[in-house]
């Protein structure tokens, strides 16, 4: 007997859905999963937008029938216009598609494995040191400039090789408005209007856009005439060779891949330091054990990656933090046929959501899921009914997705747990970060989620 599929549940009410959604859409979706379910249909765009939070449902998108879906969804719309991150990232790793994709990725992924990773070890430790140095004890710091300014650091040194004070990496960080042009626009039906009009904040964008462009093909030039033996990702992507017909990458296609890493691989790192600072200012029992423990395996040396597995509370820190505020805001994808999921039906050409902070709070996988508890990823004491349970076996592997699932998932996945955790532990062992009286600060979800006023902090030296 096969079972009645039936239409997901969901609002109603095109303009309402819209506006909760461009204002700040977290509290919003939280609520509709919880009083619709693991699937609800959002009336929102052109079509309608389905939200997937169990994790069985979102196994079922990303990784069972990954092959049922694809990522071009702003391209899909009327007119095929250019989505806001295709606007920066041009057809890189993070926006391309299909075989395109499957090819690039392939001749990407030998940077990433873990031994070539267990190689930055060093940049990460002594890049971290670096920016402490510059601090003094009751310095109030903005910890997301700091730990942006530190994370672009570190992917300009490791993948590019180039430093921070150079012209590529400042045009990065002070040069391109985060709030401006098409990453404004980004949610909003007439994106693709608004980021033509002659407004100031679109013709910024665009001019940095077009700085950052120049640079990098100066940068490309530069190793073109060099030695050609560069180890670097750049040398890397120019030495690169279609298996089948022997042909280079254009220089377009270097630029934009360039530009996909320097950006997903600093914003995203640089907002999961920002909030664990943040949680741990909040839980001062937490942070008393993450110094602890890094003055027993440390002492006052820099951290190597042979001192990984004993940082255990630390990086459990940092895995908790990517769980309550998870960087990147979803994974958005396009149905190319009908397909069901949870009993329900969800027809072709729809767009499907999997917004990680949703998943993340689902009180099945996660008791008290607001409650920042690092020990949730450690096995330990039996007394704590929150100690260990997301270790435990027979808990889905997609209860928690920071880094998305399936053939898709995150290039950057190791590097980022490492750079994470380093930086956590340089920094530590010096600093202690408390938070400023009076300063509430409010998650902004665009493409990743940060405090919309960045993060003021009074700096302790210890
Ligand atoms: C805490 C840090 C990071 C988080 C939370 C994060 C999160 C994610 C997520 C969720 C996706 C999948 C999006 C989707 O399925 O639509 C993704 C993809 C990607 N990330 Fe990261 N990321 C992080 C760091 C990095 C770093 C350090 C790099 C590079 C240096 C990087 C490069 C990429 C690339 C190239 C993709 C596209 C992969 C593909 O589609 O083949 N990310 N990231």
């Amino acid at each position: 007997m096969s079972m009645q599929l039936t239409a997901p549940p969901g609002p109603a009410g095109r303009l309402r859905a819209l506006l909760a959604m461009s204002g700040n859409p977290l509290h919003y979706v939280t609520g509709l999963r919880d009083r619709y379910g693991p699937v609800v249909r959002i009336p929102i765009a052109s079509r309608d937008l389905y939200l997937v939070s169990s994790p069985e449902a979102v196994q079922e998108v990303l990784v069972t029938s990954h092959r049922n879906f694809r990522k071009d969804v702003m391209r899909a719309g009327r007119g095929k216009w250019a989505a806001p991150l295709e606007v920066i990232f041009g057809n890189g790793l993070v926006t391309s598609d299909g075989q395109f994709h499957r090819q690039q990725r392939r001749l990407i992924q030998p940077m990433f494995h873990r031994e070539r990773i267990a190689g930055y070890g060093r940049a990460f430790a002594e890049l971290s040191d670096d920016i402490q140095a510059g601090w003094r004890d009751g310095d109030r710091l903005d910890m997301q400039a700091e730990m942006t300014e530190l994370t672009l650091a570190i992917v300009a040194r490791t993948l590019f090789d180039v430093a921070l004070d150079s012209d590529v990496a400042r045009t990065i960080s002070t040069g391109i408005p985060r709030d401006e042009g098409p990453m404004r626009w980004d949610s909003l039906p007439f994106a693709r209007h608004l980021a033509k009009l002659p407004l100031p904040g679109n013709k910024r964008f665009f001019a940095a856009r077009d700085d950052l462009d120049a640079i990098i093909y100066r940068l490309m030039a530069e190793r073109r005439r060099g030695d050609g033996q560069g180890a670097d990702l750049l040398s890397l992507l120019l030495a690169a060779r279609d298996a089948d017909t022997g042909e280079p990458m254009d220089d377009r296609q270097v630029r934009d891949e360039t530009v996909t890493l320097l950006m997903a691989g600093h914003e995203t790192m640089a907002s999961a330091l920002t909030w664990s600072y943040h949680l741990l200012g909040g839980n001062p029992g937490a942070r008393r054990r993450m110094h602890e423990e890094i003055d027993e395996v440390l002492g006052d040396r820099l951290p190597t990656v042979e001192d990984l597995p004993r940082l255990v509370w630390t990086d459990a820190v940092l895995s908790e933090a990517m769980r309550l505020y998870p960087p990147v805001m979803g994974a958005a994808r396009r149905s190319l046929a009908d397909f069901e999921v949870e009993g329900h039906r969800i027809p072709k050409d729809s767009f499907v959501g999997i917004i990680p902070w949703v998943v993340h709070r689902d009180p099945r996988w996660w008791p008290q899921p607001e409650r920042f508890a690092p020990q949730r990823w450690i096995e330990g004491d039996p007394a704590d009914e929150l100690s260990g349970h997301a270790v435990r076996p027979g808990r889905p592997r997609l209860a928690y997705l920071p880094f998305g699932g399936g053939p898709r998932q995150c290039i950057g996945n190791t590097f980022s747990r490492m750079e994470g955790v380093m930086a956590l532990a340089t920094i530590g062992r010096h600093w202690e970060f408390e938070p400023v009286e009076g300063f509430t600060v409010d998650p902004l979800a665009r493409i990743t989620i940060r405090p919309r006023n960045g993060l003021p902090m009074s700096a302790r030296r210890r």
